[in-house]
């Protein structure tokens, strides 16, 4: 066995000291054994959460995935390792939210983000794209949006939704006659499609055109809030939660969809 087969078979069997050396030895974690699997995988997938955290700090990447797309995060979850899972999502959120932060202050000048809304969209019957081709909303997602409403439009009263797209979770949450309905959006060309469309006629919507952060104080409270942008990078989110408590109503229910990672399950929805 080489040290790398050898760290794989402490991670799974929960041997700290041995891993403990093995990383203190300067070995390298990142390493995928025969069966694709990481030294990581290994000890989430056996609920050993401090030689999670061990592998973590010293660099195993949170996001690797397995042959059939297996995250250390899912294997955790899946076996029913609430620590180890915890450590995996904590460890993902947290970087998710350095890298974002990076690539927003490189990105600042490029193309994504705020220029988005500068960006042409195009639409067809099951999705709108931007000017990359990349989805922006896709019919597939209708039940997800259905799922949203109803949550959101639980207690009735005035609804928030932030992020019209093709307007599915706006559409079900009209299902629910709520008293008030305000939809705030960005893009011209989603805004004017909406108009087109006879948003703007109906009487208990209320269009509110511009980025969410630019029109806040034009917001009031709500018994429900539903937040989706496009373009947007975590810290967006979470400044957006930041304003929360004073848009949500008490007693009020918040939901919200991002795409965040795709290619970690635990995190996608
Ligand atoms: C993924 S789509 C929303 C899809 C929608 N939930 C549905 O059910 O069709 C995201 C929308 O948010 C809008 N958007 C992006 N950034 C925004 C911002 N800062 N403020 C308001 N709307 C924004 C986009 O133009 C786009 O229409």
């Amino acid at each position: 066995m080489d040290e790398f087969e050898i760290l794989c078979e402490a991670a799974k069997n929960g041997d700290v000291d041995k891993v403990k050396s093995l990383i203190n030895s300067g070995i390298d974690v990142t390493y995928f054994d025969s069966n694709g699997l990481t030294p990581l995988m290994h000890a989430a997938k056996h609920g050993h959460a401090a030689i999670v955290k061990d592998l973590l700090e010293a660099g195993a990447p949170w996001n690797a995935l397995s042959p059939s797309n297996i995250s250390a995060g899912d294997f955790a979850m899946e076996a029913g390792h609430q620590d180890a899972f915890e450590t995996l999502l904590n460890a993902g959120i947290q970087s998710e939210l350095i890298l974002g932060t990076i690539a927003r202050k490189e990105k600042s000048n490029s193309g994504y983000g705020e220029n988005y809304l500068e960006d042409r969209v195009s639409f067809s019957e099951d999705k709108i794209m931007d000017s990359d081709s990349k989805a922006i909303m896709m019919a597939w997602e209708k039940p997800l949006m259905e799922a949203h409403a109803k949550a959101v439009c639980s207690g009735g009263g005035h609804i928030l939704n932030i992020g019209f797209g093709m307007g599915l979770v706006d559409t079900a949450i009209q299902q629910y006659n709520p008293a008030m309905h305000t939809i705030v959006e960005a893009h011209p060309e989603v805004y004017e499609r909406m108009i087109r469309n006879g948003w703007g006629e109906k009487d208990n919507v209320k269009i509110v055109f511009g980025r969410w952060q630019d029109v806040l104080s034009q917001l009031g409270t709500y018994d429900g809030i539903f937040f989706d942008t496009y373009g947007e990078y975590y810290e967006d989110l979470r400044e957006f939660h930041q304003h929360l408590p004073a848009l949500l109503k008490p007693g009020g229910i918040y939901s919200f969809f991002n795409g965040l990672c795709g290619g970690f399950r635990i995190m996608s929805s």
